[in-house]
């Protein structure tokens, strides 16, 4: 029997595969099709997910561990920060270490720490989002020219919004605005993410809204899944986008607090001396549920629910009261 984890950051939410602990590994074509079951709503497994965690030997010495994300429609994207803490903390309890590096795709490696609990049974871990680059270098863009597009018009996306183009090193399109409009984020994001001439590899998309000194909102409607809760590499993203912008609100080397629809992280972002910049992200990693399911069903990729025993953690009790304390101090309903 095997064991899967659904867990959560911010309410983004995963299921996480430790293949090490697999007679055999899934093949990433395997991996492709699981993640769109698990996740798809419809096969009643937990209600589904924003996609898979997949924890890997890494091929680092350097690393604990190697992770991959795999989105809701199966494609694989560079980094996940919200899944990232969650496999932190898995690692974490795994092994009993609580700082260690995680490499990720392209041997990206990061620095990974156990934080203090937000709240009693809410455990928080915080991660390093790191390389950064800059458009054009950092995704393949088409007719926005080859310069770096830092808080620059671009009517053809919408008229008056002024965008800055970031990868962390997954791609993100990020946008100030004074008051978020879901339905023009959602438009938005789904032109960018089909068939369109700017982002041939489609773009997370963020909005994000300046609530006051280190502080934003950020809704994100991610490549690969749709609207999420929250995204990791998102809110990282676009608090460098913040201080990079509007650096009389948003400051380098502070604790910026994120809202977000599913609740809050706290970043910080750092330029290094070589003129290099990375972000801290720092939230929690919540585990809803263990499930125990026969390995070969992992590789068929498909199974029925009585084949699946879950088990409840009931740690969502927990973050859901924490998530009503920071709405009531935030005044947000
Ligand atoms: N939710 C994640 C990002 C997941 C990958 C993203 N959809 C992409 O395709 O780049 C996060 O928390 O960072």
């Amino acid at each position: 029997m095997a064991k899967l984890l659904k867990v959560h950051g911010s309410e983004n939410k995963f299921f996480l595969m430790d293949q090490t602990e697999l007679k055999q590994p899934l093949t990433t074509h395997e991996m492709q099709k699981l993640v769109q079951f698990l996740t798809d709503p419809k096969h009643h497994i937990l209600n589904g997910a924003d996609g898979l965690l997949v924890v890997n030997q890494s091929k680092d010495p350097k690393a604990l561990a190697e992770m991959r994300i795999f989105n809701r429609d199966g494609s694989e994207a560079s980094m996940c920060g919200n899944g990232l803490r969650t496999v932190s903390r898995y690692l974490s309890e795994k092994t009993g270490q609580d700082h260690f590096i995680v490499s990720t795709m392209g041997d990206n490696l990061h620095e990974v720490s156990r934080e203090q609990d937000l709240a009693p049974k809410v455990p928080a871990f915080s991660v390093e989002i790191a390389p950064v680059k800059f458009a054009p270098s950092a995704m393949p863009l088409h007719k926005l020219g080859d310069h770096k597009i830092i808080d620059q018009l671009i009517p053809q996306f919408i008229k008056g919004l002024k965008f800055s183009v970031i990868a962390v090193p997954n791609p993100h399109l990020i946008s100030f605005v004074p008051k978020i409009d879901p339905t023009q984020l959602g438009h938005l994001g789904k032109y960018l993410n089909g068939e369109n001439p700017y982002f041939t590899d489609g773009v997370n998309v963020n909005f994000a809204k300046i609530l006051g000194k280190n502080r934003i909102f950020v809704q994100t409607y991610e490549r690969g899944v749709g609207f999420t809760n929250a995204c990791g590499t998102g809110m990282s993203a676009t608090s460098l986008a913040f201080v990079l912008t509007h650096p009389q609100d948003g400051q380098f080397n502070h604790v910026i607090t994120v809202l977000n629809p599913g609740g809050m992280v706290r970043t910080k972002v750092m330029k290094h001396s070589d003129g290099s910049y990375s972000i801290n992200l720092a939230g929690n990693a919540t585990f809803t549920h263990q499930l125990t399911i026969p390995e070969a069903d992992l590789h068929q990729g498909e199974f029925s629910l009585s084949e699946v025993s879950i088990k409840d953690t009931h740690e969502e009790d927990a973050y859901q009261q924490f998530v009503k304390a920071v709405k009531a101090k935030e005044h947000l309903n």
